[in-house]
């Protein structure tokens, strides 16, 4: 297993680091990218928060714009930040910002041309921590959290995968792709037409079935553009009714959004990861 170093810069007495790699998962060269608190430099071992964006990003927006740092520091926390699909010359594409590079959807293909690569679900949940608790100074113990196309993979992946995570929680997640715009095409892309196939990656279908309740946070933007036609924040809200999933949603006058949501919410969400990890 090995990685390069790309970057290195020191922030809040913790580093923030850039690496790149090749995925047998995902068949490519895929970057990453990790802070690692001041407390990971005393020989001690630290919980991971892993951070999925949403579409369009790379490792690089949170990290740059979250304004996580600071709390993650003072948290003793390391997020690990990876890209949003496979990427390459090689790797299949489309031209629509919300399908191919830059917007895999957590999930893995199945269908050609998209399944050469495109593994994200798998590459999350086992290749990249595989790679992390190997190389640094990280315990076992994970949260995960997202925006958007990212919500919704943090979403499904704790809720398919409950015993892997402590927490989960989302920004303006994609809570229902199975009947939105963008989740539609994606999953017509990358998993075909079977919708029941699909249900497995829907976060309001996978919480509606739940007997198992992983701790979740959900903050929402009510001035967001994508709210009534692709995140439907109140079908979530109604899946947890029906069972009894214990789902803290808070909706927010006036936020759109962006990482101007995101950074206004964002320690709110590591206090809470950082509760359920050091229990
Ligand atoms: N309409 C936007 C959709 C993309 C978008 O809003 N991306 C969000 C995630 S769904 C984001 O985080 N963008 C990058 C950023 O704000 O740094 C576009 O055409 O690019």
């Amino acid at each position: 297993m090995t990685i390069e170093n790309l970057s290195v810069n020191k922030s809040f007495g913790g580093w923030q680091k850039q690496y790149g790699h090749h995925s047998k998962t995902l068949n490519c060269t895929m970057r990453f990218a990790i802070y690692l608190p001041p407390q990971a430099s005393n020989g001690k071992k630290v919980p991971v928060l892993y951070w999925l964006s949403g579409l369009t990003c790379s490792d690089e927006n949170f990290m740059q714009k979250a304004g996580a740092l600071r709390i993650a520091a003072e948290l003793g926390i390391a997020i690990v930040a990876p890209d949003t699909s496979p990427r390459g010359e090689g790797v299949a594409d489309d031209e629509g910002y919300d399908l191919g590079q830059g917007a895999g959807f957590y999930v893995n293909a199945t269908q050609a041309p998209w399944n050469r690569h495109y593994h994200m679900y798998d590459y999350v949940v086992n290749e990249l921590p595989e790679l992390i608790e190997a190389t640094f100074p990280v315990s076992q113990q994970r949260s995960i959290s997202g925006h958007s196309m990212g919500g919704h993979g943090a979403l499904t992946i704790a809720m398919l995968k409950p015993e892997r995570y402590s927490s989960m929680s989302a920004f303006s997640p994609i809570n229902n792709p199975m009947t939105c715009p963008w989740g539609k095409k994606a999953f017509t892309a990358y998993l075909g037409k079977d919708k029941a196939t699909w249900a497995k990656h829907d976060a309001s279908e996978l919480m509606r079935q739940a007997t198992q309740f992983v701790p979740v946070k959900v903050d929402q933007g009510l001035s967001d553009d994508f709210l009534t036609e692709q995140l439907k924040p109140e079908v979530l809200e109604a899946a947890a009714k029906v069972s009894n999933y214990p789902l803290e949603l808070n909706l927010h006058e006036g936020y759109d959004h962006s990482y101007y949501f995101i950074s206004s919410f964002i320690e709110e969400h590591l206090r809470f990861h950082a509760n359920h990890l050091n229990k």
